[in-house]
């Protein structure tokens, strides 16, 4: 009733409400450009490269650009599934977390996104390393049962 959007169940956080933060993300062209680079970074980097480096990464960036979206109040709709589903057949530790939130900084840097608005984001994604660490163990991309041939 007092106009704030209510957010989707799959999003796993709030939104953000100052609309600058979108606006240092330069919107979501911004965002798809950010989106683009940060996969490039994932799929160079070893810690990460196992996970991204597959048929999937295109889907993955949209799906990406939709929930910064949608968490920077931009107007957008995250329509994917929540992290703990998404996340589940994979091996993620907190190596392989941390080095996806360091590439993502890299990323937001290149594109000139204030530190300020940068820790915004990162303040909301942060926790979700709940639902998307999957092992303490040894990181691993195979699918978990392994599939029968
Ligand atoms: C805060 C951190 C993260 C966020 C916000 C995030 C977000 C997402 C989103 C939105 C999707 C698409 C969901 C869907 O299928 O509908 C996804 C899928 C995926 N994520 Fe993450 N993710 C994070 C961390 C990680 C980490 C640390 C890894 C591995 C190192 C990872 C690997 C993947 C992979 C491989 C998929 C594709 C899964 C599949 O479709 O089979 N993610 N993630």
């Amino acid at each position: 009733a007092d106009g704030t959007p209510v957010p989707s169940p799959n999003l796993g956080t709030t939104i953000i409400q100052d609309p600058t933060v979108f606006k240092d993300f330069g919107g979501k062209e911004g965002l798809v450009k950010i989106m683009d680079d940060f996969m490039v970074l994932l799929i160079a980097d070893p810690r990460t490269k196992p996970f991204f480096d597959n048929e999937k990464q295109a889907f993955i960036k949209a799906m990406l650009v939709e929930q910064m979206c949608e968490i920077l109040n931009g107007g957008c709709k995250y329509p994917g599934r929540d992290m703990k589903s998404s996340h589940a057949t994979m091996r993620v530790n907190r190596e392989a977390f941390n080095a996806l939130v360091e590439d993502f900084q890299l990323a937001m840097d290149k594109h000139n996104v204030p530190f300020s608005s940068q820790n915004k984001l990162l303040a909301k994604l942060a926790p979700m390393y709940r639902d998307i660490e999957t092992t303490t163990g040894a990181a691993s991309a195979t699918l978990v049962p392994p599939v029968a041939k």
